[in-house]
């Protein structure tokens, strides 16, 4: 065989060359983070083949000492790493360098702006990786031979980062990869070894393989007393700790290891908000280490992402994103688990039925519960930050996790009518703590957005009482709070729902004017009735409304306009919705309407009312035209 046989050039996929683009501009100033990431694709490398080798030992080819050295080469202004970890074939060669795999990545090349400040927050977000090379050179050279291959069945690929790259089989002797870099013209700072040696030992010392680098010999020398001292010969040094960091006492690891390594399992650059790391010995023996980070990933909302927890048996690798360790509601947890549980050979499908997962998954969701709860009580600015991130994930936590519901419950935050503000920055029990003398219930109000909770007519009674109100606008609220009857103790309430009780909270003013109101309006709800007919479910009076003449709500036992918009949108038959049509006898309107004599006047007057109701509650007509005519007709 010639040196490079099969030689073919591939076009890079479209978003492999806005990756490129955007990391070559936008992470100019952060350049270095390239050995990380390398060094990090290394240790995977090594990882991988560890675990294939538990059935195959033979995969190690007699080299089971499993490192990545960086070397250089001053003439050719190269810098190679070289692992001797799984390797890759050519077809894998081809799938990994040359395509990104994660689904939603088109649409989040899609929102890139152009600013290099803003979109080098967006590439945080997607991960950097193996790409990174060309912030620093102008071509990469990787050769390849995948453990278990013949030597013969080695692979070149080849590329200056632009529109392709080149792919060719040739011989390697070694099994694993090289990864050359060809530095640019102004990046040959590379090529200083001192320089790079203390990058990488910042970067690699929690990585579980030894990165070398070659030390020189040593020549013969004379000792202070004229005596001679031997020759030390040139060696390959490990230059990092090379102990899984997760392995090591929580008080031998510093602040930046723990942040070092987040970003070695998350390809994130950014540090992370928070971390657990517990061991537990006894009746279960693991050792976890979870991070929350500080942004939420381009893909969270994506269904197909993967999340999860690297799995570890015994310190051997075994699984990236091992989902059956963290629910849903948690996904964007980043972590290590390593079990002493589990068998090596343990399988995905193992894995989904054994009491150990289910232990594990139930201690994981614990920690992270506590992790929050501890965050939210001592530093309140942080949590803040952490639910703008991920409060909306967070929210689908008690429909998940029943177990769990009320310690979820404590973490949630919402925005109140005790501010001006969409920020969600109140708990249950800061509500609890405002709550009003004879108030015994939580008062909550959905909407569509901020502005249309804030502003809703049902409302009204509850600001003239002075009583707070949450008000929730996350499409995943009704959801919530439809698996969230109560939280610390006490009921929760829709403001839009049912015939309002306010209980104890009425004073005797209203109740009077209330059964004086009943009499008198008697004839008039009859006559709405008659002229609204099957249009709505029934009319009567409310006290719930001060500058609104009318409003609808729904019955206690049917359900809410916000869950309908919900069903209708994931694509569910909803049966047509029949309000309940409330007037308001204190209104100026209604009063008019109730003394309006032309029957036809007043059924034109009873559906403007019943329309601005439903356009207040539903945000939209079913007959925008004939509402619009009505009110001209009326005005004229
Ligand atoms: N040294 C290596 N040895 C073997 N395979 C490698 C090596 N470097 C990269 N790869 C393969 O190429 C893939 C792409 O690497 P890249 O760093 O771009 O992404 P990644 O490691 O999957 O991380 P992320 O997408 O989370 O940033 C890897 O998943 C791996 O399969």
């Amino acid at each position: 065989m010639t040196d490079a046989a099969h030689a073919e050039t591939h076009g890079f996929q479209t978003e492999v060359k806005q990756l490129l683009q955007l990391m070559i501009h936008s992470l100019y100033s952060n350049k270095e983070i390239f050995l990380r990431e390398l060094v990090s694709n290394a240790a995977d490398a090594a990882d991988k083949l560890r675990f294939k080798a538990l059935e195959d030992s033979a995969l190690f080819e007699n080299d089971g000492d499993l490192r990545v050295r960086v070397s250089f080469d001053q003439d050719a202004k190269t810098i190679t790493l070289s692992d001797n970890g799984i390797g890759m074939t050519r077809d894998e060669v081809v799938e990994h360098l040359g395509t990104i795999a994660k689904s939603g990545t088109k649409e989040f090349f899609g929102q890139l702006s152009g600013d290099s400040a803003k979109d080098s927050q967006l590439i945080g977000q997607f991960g950097v990786g193996f790409y990174s090379a060309f912030i620093v050179a102008d071509k990469v050279t990787v050769e390849t031979r995948a453990a278990g291959a013949e030597a013969s069945q080695g692979v070149r690929w080849e590329s200056a980062g632009e529109g392709d790259y080149t792919v060719a089989d040739i011989a390697k002797e070694g099994r694993g990869t090289d990864i050359i870099l060809h530095l640019r013209e102004d990046e040959h700072e590379f090529l200083d070894s001192w320089k790079v040696r203390s990058i990488i030992t910042k970067y690699s010392d929690h990585i579980s393989i030894p990165v070398q680098m070659w030390k020189d010999e040593t020549p013969e020398s004379e000792g202070p007393d004229g005596e001679k001292v031997e020759a030390v010969p040139g060696e390959w040094e490990a230059i990092n700790k090379a102990t899984a960091l997760w392995t090591r006492g929580k008080n031998d690891i510093s602040k930046d290891e723990y942040n070092e390594f987040y970003k070695h399992i998350s390809h994130d650059f950014a540090d992370p908000l928070t971390w657990a790391h517990n061991k537990v010995e006894g009746k279960q023996d693991y050792t976890s280490l979870l991070y929350i980070p500080s942004k939420a990933p381009f893909d969270m909302w994506n269904r197909e992402r993967q999340h999860g927890l690297k799995l570890y048996v015994q310190r051997v690798f075994i699984m990236d994103d091992a989902d059956e360790f963290m629910p849903g509601f948690l996904r964007f947890v980043k972590g290590v688990l390593d079990s002493n549980d589990l068998p090596l050979n343990v399988s995905r499908e193992i894995l989904q039925d054994t009491k150990t997962t289910a232990n594990l998954r139930s201690a994981c969701t614990k920690r992270v519960l506590t992790m929050l709860e501890r965050m939210a009580k001592n530093d309140a600015e942080k949590y803040q930050t952490f639910w703008a991130e991920f409060g909306q994930v967070l929210k689908e936590g008690p429909a998940e996790d029943i177990a769990n519901k009320d310690q979820i419950a404590k973490l949630l935050r919402f925005a109140s009518t005790n501010s001006d503000s969409a920020e969600q920055n109140v708990s249950f029990a800061d509500y609890i703590e405002r709550m009003k003398e004879g108030q015994d219930k939580i008062y909550y109000v959905t909407a569509d957005g901020y502005a249309a909770a804030a502003n809703s007519p049902h409302l009204e009674i509850f600001k003239r009482k002075g009583i707070e109100v949450l008000l929730m606008h996350d499409r995943v609220d009704e959801w919530l709070i439809s698996h969230l009857p109560e939280a610390e103790g006490k009921t929760l309430v829709s403001v839009t729902k049912g015939d309002l009780d306010l209980g104890d909270l009425d004073d005797e003013e209203t109740k009077k004017q209330k059964e004086q109101d009943e009499s008198e309006y008697a004839s008039f709800v009859e006559r709405m009735k008659e002229s609204l007919g099957d249009k709505v479910k029934d009319v009567r009076l409310t006290y719930r409304l001060t500058d609104t003449p009318s409003c609808i709500v729904v019955d206690d036992n049917d359900m809410s306009t916000q869950m309908q918009k919900l069903m209708q949108a994931v694509g569910q038959d909803v049966p047509d919705q029949k309000y309940i049509f409330e007037l308001n006898p204190q209104h100026a309107l209604v009063k008019r309407v109730a003394d309006e004599q032309d029957e036809a006047k007043f059924a034109e007057w009873a559906s403007l009312l019943l329309d601005q109701a439903n356009l207040a509650e539903r945000g939209s007509l079913e007959n925008p035209s004939d509402f619009i005519k009505r009110v001209n007709q009326l005005l004229a």
